[in-house]
């Protein structure tokens, strides 16, 4: 439980909902998988799907020396729906980029040929989708066949995993029949989930332990999986910044602001005490700043994100509780004013991957800036780095003309 009143109260309120949600819902105490068996539990951004089983939020994210508590998969769970509550209406000129046989978004397919039902078609135009992306035009066709193939599917943040498995769920549904036939579930531990049913898993990221638990999970499943050079988006431009201290970080941040204009930013920091001073600096300096850590109560956390979305803040200060799953066309920056690590001090290669994937939304340019300030966090950024095998440019923040260079290549 959270140690503040306005997070117990978050936790209660949430906790009786999903309760009151939950009641009706049996579950075999049995049936364990090894990873819930060791208390360990899936990727959090995993999209799983029986008949479809949506959002397991399970590890949540537990940084080292914070003071942020890591959300309960409940929570997470919880603000993922909010997040994803309302779609944002992609206009990108994305033509070219699904015509590149080497974008994520390329597309031989319309979505005729992916032989959907003509309501779900005509929902696809409506929401204003010409073309498939790639693991869309991919996946789709096997998921849509007779035969209710399962799978387990691997694609960058931003790409369209959550229309492939929801088109597949929606697919399934006979509306004439009063019942559930589809259902999504959070965690992915719930086995099922009847052999008739078909079970999706979509990420952007797999780790060994992940993969290996879903494929415990979801029987004789078609794999999908990106290689690990083609896990983060070319067209997220990534960079450093070299400070030394945490005032440097800031001033730095400030430099940047001063010199160009920002649609709008993310910005994680490692505790919500850094969140919340960095919050009050740049509002010092005449930013709209919202604030969106572990403390805040749900319906705060929702009014949050609402305001954000709707742009009345550029600036959302927050820590890996906003990691993954937001989908805010307009972020045009993140900036990592924290490097994040794990509960060792480990680089969170995973976590650095999902923060990024808040820019760059289907085919969109983004720009990712992190903030080193010592060489422990050059160090963990370099293996980061190494790890995607993507080169992450150092920024010179005094520097004007590299700060528009560097902003005006994704604009
Ligand atoms: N075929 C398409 N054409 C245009 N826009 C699309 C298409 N498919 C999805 N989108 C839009 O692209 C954005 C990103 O899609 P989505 O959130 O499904 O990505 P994702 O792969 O699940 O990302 P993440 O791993 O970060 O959660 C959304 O705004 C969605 O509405």
């Amino acid at each position: 439980m959270a140690d503040d009143a306005w997070a117990q109260a978050a936790d209660s309120q949430e906790s009786s909902q999903l309760t009151e949600k939950l009641k009706d819902v049996k579950l075999d105490p049995e049936k364990k998988t090894p990873e819930a068996a060791a208390g360990g539990s899936g990727d959090g951004d995993d999209k799983a799907a029986a008949g479809t089983a949506s959002g397991a939020e399970a590890n949540g994210e537990k940084p080292a020396d914070t003071d942020e508590k890591a959300p309960s998969p409940e929570e997470v769970s919880f603000l993922r729906k909010v997040l994803r509550e309302r779609l944002v209406q992609n206009k990108n000129e994305v033509e070219i980029m699904q015509k590149d046989p080497n974008s994520p978004l390329y597309s031989v397919k319309s979505f005729e040929e992916l032989n959907l039902p003509p309501d779900l078609l005509m929902g696809v135009y409506h929401m204003g989708f010409n073309a498939p992306s790639k693991i869309q035009e991919t996946a789709l066709p096997m998921l849509l066949a007779d035969d209710k193939t399962n799978m387990i599917a691997q694609s960058q943040s931003g790409t369209g995993k959550t229309a492939a498995f929801v088109l597949t769920m929606l697919s399934r549904i006979d509306t004439k029949k009063p019942y559930p036939q589809a259902l999504c579930l959070a965690p992915t531990m719930e086995q099922n989930l009847g052999r008739s049913c078909q079970m999706l898993l979509f990420s952007a990221t797999y780790d060994d332990p992940v993969m290996a638990f879903a494929q415990v999970v979801v029987p004789d499943p078609v794999i999908i999986r990106l290689r690990r050079e083609e896990e983060s988006l070319d067209n997220i431009k990534q960079y450093y910044v070299s400070c030394e201290n945490r005032e440097a970080k800031f001033r730095a941040l400030s430099n940047i602001y001063g010199v160009v204009s920002i649609g709008q930013c993310m910005i994680f920091c490692h505790t919500r005490k850094t969140a919340a001073w960095l919050a009050e600096k740049m509002k010092g300096d005449g930013h709209a700043v919202a604030l969106l850590t572990g403390e805040l109560m749900v319906e705060q956390r929702v009014a949050v994100i609402n305001r954000f979305r709707d742009g009345k803040e550029k600036v959302l200060i927050t820590t890996n509780l906003c990691a993954r799953g937001i989908d805010i066309e307009q972020v045009t920056l993140v900036v990592n004013f924290d490097i994040p690590v794990d509960q060792y001090g480990q680089p969170d290669c995973e976590n650095y991957l999902h923060r990024i994937g808040r820019t760059g939304r289907f085919g969109k340019n983004g720009l990712a800036i992190n903030m080193v300030d010592g060489p422990r966090s050059m160090s963990q950024l370099s293996k980061i780095q190494d790890h995607f095998g993507k080169k992450i440019a150092k920024l010179d923040t005094e520097d004007a003309e590299a700060i528009e260079t560097a902003v005006g290549e994704q604009e």
